[in-house]
């Protein structure tokens, strides 16, 4: 499984979700849309599963020598933003419904039901109409619906969402697994740090258009980064010391002595470092990498407009 896509645009009325947007994905990666509310990524979801058309551009899916301008729904694994199973009916049920309306037989969809029923600590729960479940549980069980049929593209719009942090790490496993199994699974999210534990490539969007795109390391490369030193003396050095320096845009304090500190835009680390010397000998010095979270954080504040003074 590969899509290609190639500049697509999207316009709905007056709002242009979508604007000149291109990236691939490769068979078995697991590849995260990204970027704040109204950026786009669902209007791309909706084009890549053929639920509308792009206005300009391609979408190009290819599996197994055959090619088509979206994810063929025999070969895809979906759960929408909008979730929709039978409320009144039990757990069992309707992923057993789903599984058959996919074509599994009733021993195959049993069995599948069961693993990630397990996964999902929901093994007890099965005979629970959906009605009666947490809005977590319900996530969970959509997210079973979405891949029993072991589809060989999953690609799930915040699956996340609505779920505690020990949910939420079981949807890392619930990802992990899948990529175990070779589905290659295109996900929207708003969870920096889960997203950096599990995706190959990321397109960060805002407004339409990308911001940033690559691996990790990659948009660490590309972005600029916010610069932190952690960095330790021998003798007392205060905060307001470290605050009056101009290569020093923050300090955190740490540890006795030890610091955490944001270097002033473009000021090197060669300058930062002739400005502390002075101040007493330095016996740490560490550069940070900048995680997702601020990574993203620093790229959305770019995209800003301008507040006129
Ligand atoms: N059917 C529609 N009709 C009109 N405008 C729409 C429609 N769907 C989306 N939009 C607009 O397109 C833009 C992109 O929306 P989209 O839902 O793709 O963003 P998103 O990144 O998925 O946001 P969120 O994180 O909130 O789900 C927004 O300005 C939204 O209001």
């Amino acid at each position: 499984m590969q899509l290609i896509v190639t500049a697509i645009s999207k316009a709905y009325a007056s709002v242009q979700a979508v604007k000149h947007v291109s990236f691939q994905i490769n068979s078995g990666e697991i590849f995260a849309l990204l970027g704040p509310n109204g950026a786009g990524k669902s209007s791309i979801i909706r084009m890549l599963v053929g639920m509308t058309q792009p206005d300009s551009g391609s979408i190009m899916v290819s599996y197994q020598q055959q090619h088509f301008d979206h994810v063929p729904r025999r070969l895809l694994g979906y759960l929408p933003e909008d979730r929709g199973l039978y409320p009144d009916k039990s757990i069992e049920k309707n992923l057993l419904y789903l599984a058959r309306l996919h074509g599994l037989s009733k021993a195959s969809a049993m069995q599948e039901m069961a693993h990630w029923l397990a996964v999902f600590d929901l093994t007890e729960r099965r005979h629970d109409e959906l009605k009666q479940l947490s809005k977590g549980n319900q996530q969970k069980v959509q997210l079973i619906a979405a891949v029993l049929h072991q589809p060989a593209l999953v690609i799930l719009d915040e699956p996340f969402s609505g779920l505690d942090p020990i949910n939420q790490e079981k949807v890392v496993l619930f990802l992990q697994q899948l990529k175990a199994k070779g589905m290659t699974v295109i996900l929207s999210a708003h969870q920096m740090a889960m997203v950096e534990k599990l995706a190959d490539h990321m397109l960060l969007m805002a407004q339409g258009q990308v911001v940033l795109a690559g691996t990790l390391q990659q948009i660490q490369q590309q972005s600029q980064p916010l610069r932190q030193m952690k960095v330790g003396f021998n003798s007392s050095v205060t905060v307001s010391q470290l605050q009056q320096l101009p290569a020093i845009n923050g300090v955190e304090p740490l540890q006795a002595n030890h610091f955490m500190l944001t270097l002033a835009y473009e000021v090197g680390v060669a300058d930062c470092l002739k400005q502390l010397m002075p101040l007493a000998e330095l016996t740490q010095v560490e550069m940070q990498t900048a995680d997702l979270h601020q990574l993203y954080l620093a790229a959305m504040t770019k995209q800003q407009p301008e507040v006129a003074a």
